[in-house]
């Protein structure tokens, strides 16, 4: 009921304070996020990541605190529904002229939402859709940066236009050689720009920010000429002697989305005006659903909210139904997918057979340390839900047994908000990227036969890639623990990346281990594993069999991968990470690099 009067005293007071919760977050937030920039200037790449990290949590945090402020001074839980309504409508008219109105609006869902409870809350005190738009929002303030720079060269001066473009973002640093970096960018964007004319708007647009995250610092923007668009980044890098230099310049939105990539670390980013700096990347990669890219700056709640509306809505206009995911199913995790939808659905299942000697919580604990840490590009970013409800006429029969065999707590088919539709709810998930698991994609190669050159280009790609993903995370300190082809999938654009989460350990915990000598006939004919072999204990010589039973498969992994067997190869890049080394991780080709480091 719409009131036609705020008449009742605590309204506006909780919605004052929940607007200042969410202030306060923000503030906080972007504290941290400006703080990289210094960070990256005296190459404190340690702090760097445990800022990366530590920033994952501020959310909850300060959601947490505005719950417990609003019970302590309000009695929030207790108000009537008459005045929550009046509360939601004084949070819209502080939303007036505010500079992330759509973030307030998530929040204020948080903290009411705990406040409420599922059976108490009805859609009409939360934001379903947004209230206030996040078009053409400025900050007038006199001191306040524009989202972007936009700067007009002539052929003659784009070396010099680039030159100030990084000029002016005031690195505390020295360049080694930026003239010569300069030029490199320019030379690049050559045949871009060779043969065309430039026409009247020939502009380049660059964000005002920086973007971090680990070793690197990137310069975001794009070429305008005519109704052509290019974005670009330039990733800025340190060298060896503690110089600065630009590493590459990546043009297009391939370039563009891998950089973004949902399987790598959130970006660091200060900005007044999160939804302007959307706005921009949505224009540099029109594909990427803004959901995605709030996630990628480090705005998780914002992404979780956006992709679930983005899911409700696919699921008003398509009719497929919810079924078991194709491929080998897993031990510990339930999956499903809706055909139409490009995501999977994973549950934890009520219990493992053995081997697996786990629990819902150490899961959890391992989705969480993949959620804080550098996914490097290899391991897939999950959305956590709770309570997530379906509608059963949407789900597949066999899939509801599946769930009643192997999750039953995790189930409920009710309807509980009373509408008169039978519902699926499940009580915890988790939502990522759907991909082609490994080995469907390698016997998709099998079947045609390799003897087809497109067939075994597809299987040889798919180990190459395979065996650089496993070295990817080792550089980033992680051991998956399970590398069958089952646990890795192949992205759009021919990456492999890593899902299986729930016996990944760092490496540094790891004790990698020979295979000991036999002592007599009995323990070398023996089948079995003879010797002891404790928690963290690994045997890289004993992969091999489980990985290459197929002869062109193990001519290629030998060839390209052959040290992932050898013991060393694993005690190597452990000593080093023990030792502090933070390897640098490249989110493009490194074909792609100008080779300015070694100067
Ligand atoms: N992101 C994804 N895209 C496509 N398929 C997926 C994805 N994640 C999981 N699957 C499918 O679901 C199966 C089980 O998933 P997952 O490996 O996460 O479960 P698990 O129980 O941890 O497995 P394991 O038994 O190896 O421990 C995979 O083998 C794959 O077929």
């Amino acid at each position: 009921m719409f009131p036609q009067r705020l008449d009742a005293p605590q309204a506006y007071g909780i919605a004052k304070a929940m607007m200042d919760g969410f202030n306060r977050h923000y503030r906080l937030f972007r504290t941290e996020s400006a703080r990289a920039k210094h960070r990256f200037e005296t190459a404190d790449w340690h702090g760097q990541q445990r800022a990366q990290r530590e920033r994952i949590e501020f959310y909850d945090l300060r959601v947490k605190e505005c719950v417990r402020r609003l019970e302590k001074e309000f009695g929030a839980g207790a108000q009537s529904m008459d005045v929550w309504h009046q509360i939601k409508l004084h949070y819209i008219g502080l939303l007036v002229d505010h500079h992330q109105p759509e973030l307030a609006e998530t929040f204020f869902n948080s903290v009411t939402t705990k406040i409420l409870h599922r059976t108490h809350f009805h859609n009409d005190f939360i934001f379903v859709r947004p209230a206030v738009s996040t078009e053409y929002i400025e900050n007038d303030e006199p001191a306040a940066r524009p989202t972007y720079r936009a700067y007009y060269p002539s052929r003659d001066t784009l070396n010099a236009t680039f030159y100030s473009v990084i000029e002016n973002f005031q690195l505390q640093r020295e360049f080694a050689d930026l003239a010569r970096d300069t030029a490199c960018v320019v030379d690049a964007m050559r045949s871009r720009i060779d043969k065309v004319k430039l026409r009247a708007n020939f502009q380049i647009q660059v964000l005002t920010s920086l973007f971090f995250r680990n070793k690197g610092a990137y310069v975001v923007g794009k070429i305008i000429n005519g109704f052509n668009e290019v974005p670009f980044a330039l990733p800025i890098l340190h060298d060896d002697d503690g110089k600065l230099f630009i590493d590459a310049a990546l043009f297009g939105e391939d370039d563009l989305q891998m950089l973004f990539s949902f399987a790598r670390a959130y970006f660091m980013v200060d900005m007044e005006v999160p939804s302007a700096y959307v706005q921009f990347l949505r224009s540099l990669m029109p594909r990427k659903p803004r959901a995605e890219i709030y996630n990628a700056l480090g705005l998780a709640k914002q992404g979780k909210t956006l992709f679930y509306r983005d899911f409700l809505y696919h699921l008003k206009h398509s009719s497929d139904k919810f079924r078991i995911a194709p491929g080998i199913k897993g031990m510990v995790m339930l999956v499903f997918d809706l055909p139409s939808f490009p995501f999977v659905f994973k549950l934890i299942k009520d219990y493992f057979p053995p081997p697996k000697e786990t629990t819902r919580e150490q899961i959890k604990a391992k989705y969480l340390l993949v959620k804080q840490h550098d996914r490097v590009g290899r391991m897939a970013d999950t959305l956590e839900y709770s309570e997530v409800a379906f509608p059963r006429d949407r789900f597949d029969d066999a899939l509801i047994a599946e769930i009643e065999k192997y999750a039953p707590s995790q189930l409920e088919i009710s309807d509980r908000d009373g509408d008169g539709q039978t519902e699926v709810i499940i009580k915890h998930l988790y939502i990522e990227r759907r991909m082609i698991p490994l080995n469907i994609y390698l016997q998709e190669a099998f079947d045609t036969g390799l003897s087809d050159p497109r067939a075994h280009q597809q299987m040889e790609r798919s180990v190459v890639e395979y065996g650089n993903a496993i070295k990817d995370l080792v550089a980033a300190n992680i051991f998956p623990g399970d590398m069958l082809w089952k646990n890795f999938g192949i992205t759009r654009n021919g990456k492999v990346v890593f899902y299986d989460y729930d016996e990944i350990e760092y490496l540094t915990d790891c004790n990698f281990r020979r295979v000991p000598t036999p002592r007599n006939e009995e323990e070398e004919m023996s089948g079995e594993v003879w010797y002891t072999v404790a928690p963290h204990d690994v045997f890289p010589e004993t992969f091999g069999p489980f990985l290459l039973g197929n002869d062109a498969v193990r001519a290629v992994f030998m060839q390209h991968h052959g040290d992932l067997l050898d013991v060393d190869f694993w005690q190597q890049h452990k000593e080093r990470i023990q030792a502090g080394h933070v390897y640098d991780v490249f989110p493009y080709d490194p074909e792609r690099r100008f080779h300015h480091a070694a100067h």
